[in-house]
């Protein structure tokens, strides 16, 4: 079990807006955010979804929590949320959260099909960063920006084409703006999540039982568990706190090591026993006594 190593108010005078807050990682990240004092502002296009989770982030604290019902795949919807959050005071940071996904094969997906995850994921992301960007430089501001994305930006993934594209897309977005806006005292970093099941990934990753992928496996995952989310937020909640200004541009992997035990890897002999690895020794050493010998 993780241990909580940041103060009640690690976050205190922050005000962070975390799209997609109704649900899932969002829903949990807030409730951390809120719980270390900070303002929380959270949007998705559900209203009922958003106002029943702000109940759930306020009664863990005496938190601030605002809802947005906002798609942030529209441009003036999200202009009007920046507005509305900045006649209440302006962010400090940004956790770019929502997004969309389904496995599907792609040359069965239809234009509209691509659209509907890549606006999301890659448009909506832009949106807001950039509404939020645009005020912070306009008013002298710092700001911390954080996108939750996959460790497919640096393997891809079949059958998550549009999702792989749009999170490479936003990596891109990390790095660039990193540099772009650093002068403004702006930064930003990502994490690469690998899986923390949630109710709405697992119904659209995941949706036949008997054919489940090995990236939804704690099996594949060297740690042999998914991710706790009290990890998730401790990370997101020192990425937006002050203790690490000089941290930016980076996408920070969590999870557990599985993207780098892939198949090209000998990550799968970890099953093998003390036995096993003295007889592959002693096959080894055989091979190279037989070399040796035929050396002149
Ligand atoms: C190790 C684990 C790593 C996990 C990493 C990442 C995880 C995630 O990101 S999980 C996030 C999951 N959450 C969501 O997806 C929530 C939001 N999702 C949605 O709103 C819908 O599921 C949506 C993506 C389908 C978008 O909804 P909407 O904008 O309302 O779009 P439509 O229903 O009108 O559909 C548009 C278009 O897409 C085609 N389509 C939908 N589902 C599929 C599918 N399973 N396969 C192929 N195509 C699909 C649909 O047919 C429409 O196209 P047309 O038929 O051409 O009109
Ligand atoms: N769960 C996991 O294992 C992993 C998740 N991630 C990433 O973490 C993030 C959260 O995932 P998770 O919590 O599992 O997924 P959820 O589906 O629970 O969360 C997605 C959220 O995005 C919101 N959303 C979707 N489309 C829009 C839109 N157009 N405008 C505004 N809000 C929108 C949804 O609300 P509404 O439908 O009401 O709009 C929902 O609250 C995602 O970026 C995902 O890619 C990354 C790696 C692993």
């Amino acid at each position: 079990m993780s241990i909580d190593i940041f103060r009640p108010d690690a976050l205190a005078g922050k005000s962070i807006l975390v799209t997609g807050g109704g649900s899932g990682l969002g829903k949990e990240i807030s409730k951390a955010l809120a719980d270390r004092g900070a303002t929380v502002h959270i949007c998705g296009r559900r209203a009922q979804v958003l106002e029943a989770a702000a109940r759930e982030i306020a009664s863990s604290d005496k938190a601030k929590v605002y809802t947005h019902v906002c798609d942030i795949r529209d441009a003036d919807q999200v202009d009007q949320m920046m507005e509305a959050i900045w006649s209440v005071g302006p962010l400090t940071g940004l956790l770019n959260n929502a997004a969309a996904n389904f496995i599907a094969p792609t040359k069965e997906l239809s234009p509209r099909g691509f659209r509907a995850v890549t606006s999301t994921v890659m448009d909506g992301s832009f949106h807001v960063t950039l509404a939020a960007g645009k005020r912070w430089i306009a008013g002298g501001l710092k700001g911390s920006v954080v996108s939750n994305l996959v460790t497919w930006v640096w393997t891809g993934s079949a059958f998550v084409v549009p999702s792989a594209m749009a999170k490479t897309a936003l990596h891109a977005m990390t790095m660039s703006l990193a540099v772009e806006w650093g002068p403004y005292g702006i930064r930003l970093n990502a994490t690469a999540p690998g899986p923390f099941p949630t109710e709405s990934a697992w119904e659209k990753l995941n949706p036949l039982p008997d054919t489940k992928s090995s990236a939804t496996s704690a099996d594949t995952v060297p740690m042999r568990r998914f991710g706790q989310m009290r990890e998730l937020q401790s990370l997101i909640i020192f990425l937006m706190s002050d203790a690490c200004e000089y941290l930016t541009g980076q996408t920070i992997a969590i999870d557990g090591g599985q993207h780098l035990a892939g198949p090209g890897t000998f990550a799968d002999l970890s099953v093998l026993t003390d036995e096993q690895w003295k007889a592959a020794r002693d096959a080894i050493v055989k091979s190279t006594e037989r070399d040796k010998s035929q050396r002149a």
